[in-house]
């Protein structure tokens, strides 16, 4: 399998190559260069596998011969027994047609476990294997920094710096990152929002001067490759699960940096009988207002009730553009300089195609509450915020008949301020292994929304 760039500038990779990186050398996207394909009987006979069983089977043509057979099925089920439930990624029917996919049974309550947990044991081996330290960088809204700090902690050639907006995360969500402590792990307090953590991610891809003579530098955000491709699996579990291939089954996505939506679309591209994906978007609705205008614009952030999707630059929509103009990386490339200096229009043959594949719908505070209010109280069932704009969308848009899922993406004891604003009076409980975190000390730096700030606070601490 070989990775190009979405700006069609950058020289192809292979999977291992792809996983040490982030950004291509062009400022683009890696994406296959074509996607593995899956035959109804194929898709037939994987709805008797367990979780890490598919999980094998569907990854193993992305990483190609990169890693051995045998060597991936053990990483792969090692990642998933340290899930606290046995089917991984159980499934809850909220009523006739409606579920929701419980993604936040790993060690830090959010999806983001099922590919950093992943991540972490393949870089771990990878980097043993080449004999190499790497140092791993990442933005987050709040969900994938403690998610990516407990997916590499245990990784003996890394060096890891999450980047968080001050002050724009939840409380549970700083103290999962900032209470684990580490030689290697640094929580920078960033005086911005997501969007500036994430460009800085990505500039550090082309000013690389910050960094020991040869360590490179790897992403821990959606733009690494191996994110996304560990998200494809559970669409895969879910829709078997419902009846697929002989059923068609629908997804609603709590969406922000377009990454987790991406991966039910090339589940689609794969064999997978998906027949709608909801967009569902909080108050920072960029995408919805693509959908709706054609228009790909910046907005300015606004704190919501659901922080890990308060983001405007949607990283992986550009994957999408890439499919949608015909992978031409010259049209995305210019396409993509022309983002930077303002906005895009979509032309009318890229947005009809977008509109047959993705619906959209934009979810407010207050119809968040009403949601996690109404769920609780009809079916005595916690969403949380983003979960709860998930929810909403798949009811407002699904279709008599087709099963809808909707993707549970963080547990909500990660978001007891939204859950009371609800005014669900019951607070939801941390599990067991979380239970002492906020007696737990914490260790971060607040640092000045500079990229040079950043770099030097890096390179005192990047251990040589
Ligand atoms: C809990 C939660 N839900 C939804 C999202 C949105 O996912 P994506 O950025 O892949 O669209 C995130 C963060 O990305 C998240 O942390
Ligand atoms: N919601 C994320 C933001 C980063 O998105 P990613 O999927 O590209 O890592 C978070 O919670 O940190």
């Amino acid at each position: 399998m070989r990775y190009v760039s979405t700006r069609g500038a950058a020289p192809s990779l292979n999977f291992e190559e792809v996983l040490l990186t982030g950004l291509a050398e062009d400022g683009g996207l890696y994406v296959p260069e074509s996607l593995p394909q899956f035959s109804q009987a194929q898709l037939g006979d994987m709805a008797a596998l367990d979780y890490p069983a598919l999980a094998g089977q569907i990854i193993a043509p992305f990483v190609g011969d990169c890693i051995e057979r045998e060597d991936l099925a053990g990483i792969v089920r090692e990642t998933y027994a340290g899930f606290r439930h046995p089917a991984v990624a159980p499934m809850v029917q909220l009523d006739h047609d409606q579920w929701v996919l419980e993604l936040f049974h790993g060690p830090t309550l959010a999806f983001k476990d099922f590919a950093l947990q992943l991540l972490g044991r393949l870089l771990d081996h990878v980097l043993e294997r080449r004999g190499e330290r790497v140092v791993i960088m990442g933005a987050t809204s709040g969900d994938t920094g403690s998610a990516a700090i407990e997916g590499c902690r245990r990784c003996r050639n890394v060096d890891i710096f999450i980047l968080h907006p001050h002050g724009r995360v939840s409380e549970v969500q700083r103290r999962q990152m900032t209470t684990v402590q580490g030689e290697g792990i640094h929580n920078l307090a960033v005086e911005g929002n997501f969007d500036d953590c994430q460009a800085m991610v990505k500039a550090s891809f082309r000013e690389r001067g910050f960094l020991p003579d040869g360590r490179g530098l790897v992403a821990v955000n959606s733009i690494n490759w191996a994110r996304i491709m560990a998200q494809v699996v559970y669409y895969f579990y879910a829709a078997l699960a419902l009846g697929a291939p002989a059923r068609p089954v629908s997804f609603s996505v709590p969406t922000g940096n377009f990454g987790d939506i991406f991966a039910g679309y090339l589940a689609r591209g794969m064999g997978l009988p998906v027949e709608r994906l909801v967009i569902a978007t909080n108050r920072n609705d960029v995408l919805h207002r693509i959908m709706t205008t054609r228009v790909y614009a910046r907005q300015p952030l606004q704190p919501s009730l659901s922080p890990s999707m308060d983001i405007s630059v949607s990283s992986n929509f550009e994957r999408l553009l890439f499919d949608l103009y015909g992978r031409d990386g010259a049209a995305l490339a210019a396409m993509m300089a022309r983002f930077d200096g303002g906005d895009i229009t979509l032309s009318d043959v890229a947005m009809a195609e977008a509109r047959e594949r993705f619906a959209s719908v934009r979810v407010d505070d207050d119809a968040t509450c009403e949601q996690i209010a109404r769920t609780w109280a009809d079916c005595g069932y916690l969403l949380d915020p983003h979960s709860a704009i998930g929810y909403h969308a798949a009811r407002r848009s699904a279709t008599p008949g087709t099963p809808m899922v909707t993707l549970a993406t963080a547990h909500p004891a990660k978001f007891p301020d939204a859950v009371a604003a609800a005014g669900v009076a019951e607070a939801p409980r941390l599990p067991a292994h979380l239970a002492d975190l906020f007696d737990r000390p914490e260790h971060y730096s607040v640092i000045a929304n500079d990229l040079q700030a950043v770099h030097a606070a890096m390179a005192a601490k990047i251990r040589r």
